[in-house]
């Protein structure tokens, strides 16, 4: 099924831009005002600000050490902002962990298992941080671990230990769900199965703020994004706000040279600051555009008023790894 089919129709009450009236927004789960946080002299969150409502997914995505685990930190209340305010389910997350911790799940990058435990004992072990627990058994098929149930920790593969992590974190039935990398080291299929169980909790009505560097993940799952760079939030909105904002499409053909020499399609190249490769006797020509059809007119019509073709014409809808990777690339220059 293509991703696009995969996430939630626009007409979905929980989208967070519903036209206005027809649905009232839901509720602000998380607010973050122009958060710092510093280890020493490291600015490693630097003045960020966004907000999560209840039933979306909340991606925070970033280069390595932009500040997102820092950012998860504080909103799972296991740091103090050195500037600027946090609020998470409506209380302060560092001074009222203990009020909200109930209602929230964590899943870390490494939860720390006894390795000898059986993956049984080991979730019956954190039910007991729970008062309100959901059972072993069905923490095992929730997450697909039923028939590893007995296995040692210290025999699960990779993937096997990021679904331990899930079931742990969903333990408590949470209204808010962190997962920081929740697929990272897990297979193709693992992953499916992860993002699989994610979508049937956010389909329940969950809250879920994710980090992740598989960007294909976060645009297939997540309905508002923030891009962060060296602790600051470079890019946010929902996903197609982001690839319209940032960039629409890339085209490429092959023309002969007197078409590209026309006026009107010099003019269509320069404006759109044309890669332009010289090839046997013909010239490829590649663009950005957010808009595909008009840039594309003056040059077809110019080929078919010259008898000539736009050979192997592609139009190609950039992703959110494209914006990623121009503004990584923009911030080191
Ligand atoms: N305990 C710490 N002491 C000192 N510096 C730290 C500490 N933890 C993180 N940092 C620094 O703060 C910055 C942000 O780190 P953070 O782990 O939040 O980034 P990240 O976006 O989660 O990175 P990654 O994608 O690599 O996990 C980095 O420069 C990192 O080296």
């Amino acid at each position: 099924m293509p991703i696009t089919q995969l996430r939630r129709p626009a007409s979905d009450p929980r989208t967070p831009h519903s036209p206005a009236g027809a649905n009232p927004r839901p509720p602000q789960v998380i607010q973050v005002h122009d958060l710092v946080v510093s280890y020493g002299s490291t600015r490693a969150v630097d003045g960020i600000g966004f907000e999560v409502r209840a039933g979306e997914v909340f991606a925070l995505l970033g280069t390595n050490g932009a500040g997102k685990t820092t950012t998860l930190d504080v909103l799972e209340g296991f740091r103090r902002p050195a500037e600027g305010s946090v609020s998470v389910l409506g209380a302060d997350p560092y001074r009222e962990h203990d009020r909200i911790s109930p209602r929230i799940g964590v899943m870390l990058q490494d939860a720390g298992f006894f390795e000898d435990l059986s993956v049984r004992a080991t979730i019956r072990a954190w039910r007991r941080f729970h008062r309100r627990a959901r059972s072993v058994d069905d923490s095992l098929e929730l997450v697909g671990l039923t028939h590893r149930a007995r296995a040692r920790v210290r025999q699960l593969s990779g993937g096997e230990r990021r679904r331990l992590d899930l079931a742990l974190a969903l333990l408590g039935h949470p209204e808010l769900l962190f997962l920081d990398e929740p697929t990272t080291g897990i297979d193709p299929e693992g992953r499916r199965h992860t993002l699989r169980i994610i979508r049937d909790l956010v389909a329940g009505g969950m809250t879920v703020v994710l980090t992740t560097h598989y960007l294909d993940e976060a645009q297939e799952l997540a309905d508002r994004l923030a891009i962060m760079h060296r602790g600051r939030i470079q890019v946010s909105g929902t996903v197609d706000q982001v690839l319209a904002q940032h960039c629409g499409s890339r085209v490429r053909c092959a023309i002969p040279a007197e078409v590209a020499e026309a006026p009107e399609v010099r003019a269509v190249l320069h404006a759109r600051g044309a890669e332009v490769q010289r090839h046997a006797g013909e010239l490829r020509v590649s663009f950005d555009t957010s808009d595909p059809q008009a840039d594309l007119l003056p040059l077809l019509t110019t080929a078919a008023r010259a008898g000539a073709q736009a050979r192997d014409l592609t139009v190609e809808r950039r992703t959110l790894e494209d914006v990623f990777l121009a503004l990584a690339e923009s911030q080191e220059q």
